[in-house]
């Protein structure tokens, strides 16, 4: 079987969300393809897709339907063959695709860690008692909260320039962001310190950036298996197995991440209380083959741990 590749006259079209760190990962995706088969980049077209999550800006996410809401619009183009493959923050997908769709080809991972970002500090042991810190993220917010219950969080949504303006104009003393973002987007302006993992461990699959793809799609199967990075792939199945086992959504703060040394895969995972009053955590070690059952078994003794009454915290505020 032959290859048809994109041409100019009949591209390949790259759907995406039209934020500006969106759109860095769609051309980063556009450029690794041209390159892998040396194409003009021409013959990829970047189709920007109007999604619901970022038309309302005004609401808390867990309170307009989580997580999908940045893809709905996004898989329902691909299923209808309007655009070819898709580029996402695997962060933020749901653990499970569509029928009919794929996502399994992920690019090389950039800085997993979360950034403390703040115009006069660089730690977070430099916050006074009581300050305002914004996030509108349940797994920092919970994770702060374990450290500083003294600390006041209000919410802080919107892209990374948006969340910038805020913090410019005094709604909170600092914010924190994925080093991920800043980095593709090359905001070295930005007065940002990563946060070690183990003081702060990363939502799971952050930094990573996946791209999906219609099933039976023979074509861009193959393009796209020359683009895919097995080592992020191998630490994204550890940790996505993990987040699935707990049924991860939008009000369960979760946190994990897999690293690779040598033949062994090191997953370290936790879940909070939103209030930080609580964190339950462990790690498994193996084989990396064995990292999809290690991200099972992982979320399974948490949840034993946990019990039935950990996560029995649906909002209201
Ligand atoms: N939820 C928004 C989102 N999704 C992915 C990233 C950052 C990039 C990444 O983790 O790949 C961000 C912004 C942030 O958390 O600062």
């Amino acid at each position: 079987m032959t290859l048809t590749l994109p041409t100019p006259q009949n591209p390949l079209h790259i759907g995406t969300r039209g934020s500006p760190l969106a759109m860095a990962q769609a051309h980063e995706t556009r450029a690794r393809l041209s390159a892998a088969f040396n194409l003009p980049l021409t013959a990829f077209e970047v189709v920007v897709i109007k999604v619901t999550g970022d038309m309302i800006q005004d609401r808390p996410l867990k309170d307009i339907g989580g997580k999908g809401l940045f893809t709905r619009e996004i898989e329902e183009d691909l299923l209808a063959g309007k655009i070819d493959i898709a580029v996402h923050s695997m962060k933020d997908m749901p653990t499970i695709q569509p029928g009919g769709l794929l996502l399994d080809t992920f690019l090389p991972r950039e800085d997993p860690r979360d950034a403390f970002v703040a115009p006069q500090m660089s730690a977070l042991d430099q916050l006074a008692q009581g300050a305002v810190v914004g996030t509108s993220s349940l797994r920092r917010r919970a994770q702060l909260l374990h450290k500083r219950p003294d600390l006041q969080v209000v919410e802080f949504r919107g892209n990374v320039q948006t969340r910038l303006r805020k913090l410019a104009d005094g709604v909170a003393e600092c914010t924190f962001l994925a080093m991920a973002g800043l980095n593709r987007l090359d905001m070295e302006n930005v007065p940002a310190t990563p946060i070690n993992d183990t003081d702060m461990l990363p939502a799971v699959a952050q930094g990573a950036i996946g791209i999906e793809r219609r099933a039976g799609d023979a074509d861009t199967e193959a393009l796209l298996s020359a683009i895919h990075d097995t080592p992020t792939g191998q630490r994204l199945t550890a940790e996505r197995a993990f987040l699935l086992t707990l049924d991860g959504s939008c009000e369960t703060p979760i946190a994990g991440l897999a690293t690779l040394d040598g033949d062994t895969l090191h997953l370290r995972g936790e879940v909070l209380r939103p209030d930080g009053s609580e964190v339950i955590k462990g790690t498994r070690n193996g084989p990396i083959s064995d990292g999809g059952q290690m991200g099972v078994d992982l979320a399974q003794e948490l949840l034993a741990q946990a019990g039935p009454h950990f996560f029995d915290w649906h909002g209201g505020t």
